[in-house]
């Protein structure tokens, strides 16, 4: 049996699924993308291709082992991208949440279906029909889970508004002891650089009382406020447009000390190693391509009580 258990972002982690880029395949059709940096490179002809992921994950695994992380695989779906499985489902507390995703990527959740069939099904909740919530979205942080969601206008307009009313509803309802607290997010099918995709495309508890954040990922002042204000201003490390763009809030923690940063992220590698942070490099920026990275590749089982 895997035991699942997370209440927040950075406990020290136990057991992980890492996404694969093996078996991604050739680069999709321009029509087939579903975020608009991965149509960039589409576009551009820069597109990453399998090997370079492989040998990009294969690395980030190995930080994870070298830390006595167990780390989980998905099998193998040939063409078909099943890198970043943190949207495909969450761990809240003791409750693995099956979500209801973008249905361009609904076949990812069958190569986690061994890992699955491992965890007691009296911890496994389906989320309702028209409920729709992806992982990146969701972010327990103690007494509060954060989750980035869209109003009904703007989660009808946009392929990359993921995270519907009634995902946070669902959230609200299911884990009556937390303070449920929802942030729209600002969107673009075009531009990446106007797109926070997921909330951990723009913040991102770290440590013990810490974060990082892009401003102007939120879509009111207010929600920005809020965290502000629930964070302390010098607790949080600001990032720019073209950092949140090469995702810099999109980093992961393995431990409130240990956190893993893609090697070029050298202003934010020595913001955190002058507060105190062990800095663990990975070379990510072919994934980072396709608009996620690090956080957005995992999905924690299990972090320490
Ligand atoms: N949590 C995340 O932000 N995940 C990144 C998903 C990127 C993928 N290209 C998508 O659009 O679904």
């Amino acid at each position: 049996m895997i035991n699942v258990y997370v209440n927040d972002e950075t406990a020290p982690l136990k057991t992980v699924i890492l996404g694969t880029a093996k078996g991604i395949g050739d680069t999709p059709d321009l029509d087939d993308a579903y975020d608009p940096k991965s149509k960039e490179h589409i576009a551009a002809g820069t597109y990453p291709k399998e090997a370079d992921m492989v040998a990009e994950m294969e690395a980030f695994a190995k930080v994870l082992e070298k830390h006595n992380v167990k780390v989980y695989r998905p099998e193998i779906i040939e063409n078909y991208n099943q890198i970043f499985s943190r949207d495909i489902g969450f761990v809240i507390e003791d409750k693995f949440i099956k979500p209801r995703i973008l249905k361009d990527r609904k076949e990812e959740i069958k190569g986690i279906q061994y890992i699955l069939d491992k965890i007691n099904p009296a911890q496994i909740v389906s989320v309702p029909e028209d409920v729709r919530v992806e992982g990146g979205d969701v972010m327990p942080w103690n007494d509060h889970i954060f989750v980035g969601y869209s109003e009904k206008e703007d989660f009808e307009k946009y392929i990359v508004a993921r995270t519907n009313k009634a995902g946070l509803d669902f959230l609200t309802n299911e884990f009556h002891n937390k303070k449920v607290k929802g942030f729209q997010l600002n969107k673009s099918d075009e531009v990446a650089k106007d797109n926070a995709l997921h909330l951990d495309c723009c913040f991102q508890p770290i440590g013990n009382n810490q974060a990082i954040i892009y401003k102007d990922g939120f879509k009111f002042e207010e929600d920005y406020n809020y965290l502000k204000d629930y964070f302390g201003e010098e607790n949080l490390i600001h990032i720019t447009r073209d950092e949140m763009y090469e995702m810099n809030s999109n980093v992961f923690s393995i431990s409130p000390k240990v956190i893993v940063l893609e090697k070029n992220f050298t202003r934010l590698a020595k913001i955190l190693e002058e507060k105190g942070f062990t800095v663990e490099l990975v070379p990510y920026a072919e994934i980072s391509k396709m608009e996620g990275l690090l956080r957005c590749s995992t999905l924690p089982l299990e972090r320490e009580k």
